[in-house]
């Protein structure tokens, strides 16, 4: 039997990190919502109880520290599974980008074994091992359009914001996510987005008013680190995005857009003088 799981990036709409744990994670408030730009997935069963990972990328751990292998083993052991599977990952997300490809690919991986393997794991429990795997799994794992709290891991559901282009452009820099929480002072942030107002933007259905509240704190840290993010944000204000922020840790940017005649100047405008852009539609 083989099963086909699709593996969406995310965007972060608003990220406010609002203290430090003892755990060493931040609490947070976040919305998060997902892009038309996807891993594939697929899976098959094998003879032999093994996990195996191969991908076209040649730039990504195959091993344990893939996180499909690390979603396979989980929910292996969790559930007594003898029985192995081979693992496809057809990567189209850019990898260490802030748009979470690992943890979409966990997430579809405990999805896509869920039903391989006829385990009828609900979709809470399996939020909840996600969350054994990183902060952002559990979004993966739902999908949608969600505000998330705790650690990431704490989901109520949104309506998905109003529909338009979202142009994603990620610098050649690797940005570390545990570097840029290490490097925010929760208590010195000078501006903090509202969870809010974004809430009331998206059950508005105002296009223009998500566009006003996008804001993420880790930019403060990033764009610091690496002035180029900044001017990258520069550059898509400039050639004509409705709103623009950094995803997640960074250190792409994304563009949201209203209008499909825009796109042309603003990707071949962004493509000059950087390679990885995308022109996508919201997952609605
Ligand atoms: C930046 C975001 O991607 C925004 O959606 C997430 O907050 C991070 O999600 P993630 O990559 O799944 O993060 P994890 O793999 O759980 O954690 C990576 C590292 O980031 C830091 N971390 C992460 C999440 C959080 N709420 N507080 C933190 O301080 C921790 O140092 C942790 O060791
Ligand atoms: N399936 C996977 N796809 C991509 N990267 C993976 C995968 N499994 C493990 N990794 C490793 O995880 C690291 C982060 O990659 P990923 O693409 O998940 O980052 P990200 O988009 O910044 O995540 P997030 O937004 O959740 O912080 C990379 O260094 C990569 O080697």
């Amino acid at each position: 039997m083989r099963i086909y799981e699709k593996a969406p990036a995310k965007i972060n709409l608003m990220l406010d990190v609002l203290q430090k744990r003892p755990d060493g994670y931040h609490e947070v408030e976040m919305i998060m919502t997902m892009v038309d730009l996807a891993d594939r997935l697929e899976m098959s069963e094998l003879p032999r109880d093994t996990i195996i990972i191969s991908s076209q990328a040649g730039y990504i751990p195959l091993d344990e520290k893939n996180l499909a292998f690390q979603a396979a083993r989980l929910i292996k052991d969790r559930y007594n599974v003898n029985k192995g599977v081979y693992i496809h990952l057809d990567k189209k997300i850019p990898v260490a980008a802030g748009l979470a490809g690992g943890s979409s690919d966990a997430a579809a991986t405990l999805r896509g074994l869920n039903r391989l393997w006829k385990l009828d794991i609900s979709d809470e429990e399996l939020c909840e091992l996600g969350a054994e795997l990183g902060s952002d799994v559990p979004f993966c794992v739902t999908g949608g359009t969600a505000l998330a709290t705790g650690r990431g891991e704490v989901l109520t559901p949104l309506p998905n914001p109003p529909q338009c282009w979202v142009v994603l452009a990620k610098p050649p820099i690797n940005v570390s996510t545990a570097d840029v929480y290490g490097r925010i002072r929760a208590d010195k942030i000078p501006h903090h987005p509202s969870a809010k107002r974004m809430e009331q933007a998206i059950r508005g259905n105002s296009f223009t008013d998500v566009c006003r509240e996008l804001g993420n704190v880790l930019e403060d840290v990033t764009l610091k680190l690496y002035p180029e993010v900044q001017r990258l944000k520069e550059s898509m204000v400039r050639l004509g995005a409705d709103g623009v922020l950094m995803s997640g840790s960074g250190p792409t940017v994304f563009g949201l857009v209203s209008k499909e005649a825009k796109i042309p100047r603003i990707y071949n405008g962004l493509r000059g003088f950087c390679k990885e852009v995308y022109a996508v539609r919201l997952l609605t």
